[in-house]
């Protein structure tokens, strides 16, 4: 399904992305670790084509997707959906807009400018809502919502571009542990039921652990490492963060503390 070949971003005199090469057969959830600067948000840019490889292939069924141009580079886009630490959407707007914002590239700029949608697409948006949980949140503005539940319009936005891979930037890093759990659970959902492909940029090694079937660490631009959760011991997670005895996976940790009260109310509402 997806073939990485030799891939490689040079900034200046800097090696963003060095050589990199996998290859991924099915709809894996596939997450990307690794400290700050080792180029995992680079390669995610350049799978979606917002940043230009210097170097290398990207072979998706056997496509070269770097090669696109034009229309193709395009419809290429709408099949990777992005999603971002930031959420990325316009805060103003109300919620379904926001997710109908996902057809952006399908639809005229006139259509666009004034908000103007098939009601079969209105009614479409609404449904990917409902199936995430949050279609009572539809008529709000995107900025009266929580991270987690903007995070989840977000993901519905992505879903309304039926993407074939979910690229996922750092998706939970700015939310608390509950809110971080319910992101997660939402996007192993959507592998699992619909069989789409998820790469995710994870800061944290429990939730890659708990999340994917495959793990790719990297460093300095490299892949370092190259496995599945259960491989991914605390030596190796060191080696891949380049840190030293006293590296803490502690301090990566998104799971929510023992000692925390489970407000149960709070927790369902969330899940609802
Ligand atoms: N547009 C750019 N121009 C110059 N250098 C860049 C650019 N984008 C990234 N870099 C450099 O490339 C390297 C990799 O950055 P990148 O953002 O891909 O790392 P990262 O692993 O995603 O880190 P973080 O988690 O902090 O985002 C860094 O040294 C960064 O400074």
């Amino acid at each position: 399904m997806l073939e990485v070949r030799n891939v490689t971003r040079i900034f200046g005199r800097k090696a963003a992305v060095d050589d990199v090469s996998f290859s991924v057969g099915g709809p894996a959830f596939v997450g990307v670790i690794g400290r700050s600067g080792a180029g995992k948000s680079t390669f995610l840019r350049m799978m979606n084509r917002l940043t230009d490889a210097s170097a290398g292939q990207i072979l998706v069924e056997g496509r070269d997707i770097l090669s696109l141009r034009g229309a193709a580079r395009r419809q290429w886009q709408s099949d990777c959906a992005m999603i971002f630490q930031q959420f990325n959407l316009v805060p103003r707007m109300d919620v379904v807009s926001n997710v109908l914002h996902g057809l952006l590239n399908r639809r005229s700029t006139m259509a666009t400018m004034f908000n103007l949608w098939p009601r079969q697409d209105i009614l479409r948006a609404i449904a990917i809502l409902e199936r995430l949980g949050i279609a009572e949140q539809a008529p709000k503005r995107a900025e009266a919502l929580s991270g987690g539940q903007q995070q989840r319009v977000a993901i519905a936005r992505a879903l309304m571009q039926d993407p074939r891979i979910i690229l996922a930037d750092e998706p939970i890093a700015s939310l608390d542990p509950m809110n971080a759990q319910v992101v997660m659970d939402t996007l192993k959902r959507i592998n699992v039921e619909d069989g789409r492909m998820v790469l995710a940029n994870l800061h944290t090694l429990d939730t890659a652990r708990r999340y994917c079937d495959r793990v790719i660490g990297m460093r300095d631009g490299r892949i370092v490492f190259d496995g599945t959760p259960d491989q991914l011991s605390t030596g190796v997670a060191r080696d891949i963060y380049g840190a030293d005895d006293s590296f803490n996976e502690d301090a990566t940790s998104t799971s929510i503390p023992a000692d925390m009260a489970p407000d149960d109310a709070y927790a369902a509402r969330m899940l609802a």
